[in-house]
């Protein structure tokens, strides 16, 4: 592939006008492409659009993936047209990636995930950031790291799309975690112990879905539990802080502005570790506290007076 085709201006449909949706518009058209922002609230025509789009990049809710998959999949599409997907969840239903779910409607198509520590209001308000494009199919990671490139914003490609995906996915549920840590004011050290046994609670779950842990010290990885454990604009911190504020799950959900998807992420979590048996205590503390079982005192002291144990299993 040259240099020019590369750098040529796209066609690109995004799916979900939402916070993260608009941001990533912006982006592209800022480096020229032709850009159409598709919403189920829109006019704008789905099966017109998608007929020459060259890249379709879904920015969709969790929950609304696997409707929108199936209905792009009505329409005619080109056979090279690539699949982005930056949601950052988990399937209830089947427990898949969201990579997984357009790979499975789209299998002769490429697959590409973006993510990274991306909180929105700070990219729309162009201050630097970076992420990273990972797909099996590199020369599609290059197209989507060209189109996305800025002086703004750096882009990397990565050849693990599972482990990049569930590095942004996971870390939501630690982010809620330490929320509610800064809410019940427990300090930098309570803080650093939190994301620390965090990242390797991820980098376990991570393992049973074939992901490569070092994927996962990457900037979707810790990177994201860097940005989203330490800022009040990650909604899933604000659903932790306000939680360790005494206020109920159905209070915050009701005023937080856009998706906190580690809510759902955390009960598909719980799943899939009765299903293969693996040990997510901070997960499960959070589980118990968004399901009101403990308040968030009493999940502190779980996690503390668990059985002491090496750090690392050999
Ligand atoms: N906002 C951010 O800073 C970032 C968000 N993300 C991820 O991107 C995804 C979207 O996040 P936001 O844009 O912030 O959320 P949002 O709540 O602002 O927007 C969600 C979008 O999904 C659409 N949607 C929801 N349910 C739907 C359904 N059943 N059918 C069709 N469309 C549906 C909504 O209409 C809206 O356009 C989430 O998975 C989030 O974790 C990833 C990186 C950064
Ligand atoms: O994923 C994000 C930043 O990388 C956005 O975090 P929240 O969904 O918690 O706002």
């Amino acid at each position: 592939m040259t240099n020019d085709k590369i750098e040529k201006s796209k066609s690109i449909v995004i799916l979900g006008a939402g916070a993260w949706g608009a941001t990533l518009a912006n982006l592209a058209r800022e480096n020229g492409h032709q850009v159409h922002l598709w919403s189920r609230q829109g006019t704008l025509s789905l099966e017109t659009v998608l007929k020459d789009a060259e890249i379709v990049l879904s920015a969709i809710s969790m929950k609304g993936v696997r409707d929108v998959a199936s209905l792009v999949k009505s329409f005619p599409l080109s056979p090279e047209t690539i699949f982005v997907t930056a949601t950052k969840g988990l399937d209830p239903q089947t427990t898949s990636t969201p990579s997984q779910i357009w790979q499975t409607e789209f299998p002769d198509h490429s697959v590409v995930v973006l993510s990274g520590p991306n909180l929105s209001e700070e990219i729309a308000q162009s201050l630097p950031a970076a992420t990273v494009v990972a797909s099996k199919n590199t020369a599609a990671a290059k197209i989507v790291q060209q189109v996305f490139s800025s002086s703004r914003f750096r882009v990397y490609t990565n050849p693990d799309p599972v482990g990049v995906e569930l590095g942004g996915t996971l870390k939501n549920v630690m982010a809620i975690a330490a929320g509610v840590c800064d809410g019940l004011h427990l300090g930098t050290n309570a803080k650093a112990a939190l994301v620390t046994r965090g990242l390797a609670e991820i980098i376990r779950i991570g393992r049973t879905f074939g992901a490569k842990p070092e994927t996962f010290y990457g900037l979707s990885g810790l990177g994201d539990l860097l940005a989203t454990c330490n800022s009040p604009l990650s909604r899933n911190y604000q659903v932790g802080y306000q939680l360790a504020s005494g206020k109920t799950l159905t209070e915050i959900l009701a005023t937080l502005p856009g998706t906190a998807e580690g809510v759902n992420t955390c009960r598909v979590l719980m799943q899939i570790s009765e299903q293969q048996n693996i040990t997510i205590p901070i997960t499960e503390q959070v589980y118990r506290l968004l399901e009101t079982e403990v308040t968030p005192q009493q999940a502190l002291d779980e996690l503390m007076l668990r059985d002491i144990k090496p750090e690392y299993h050999q």
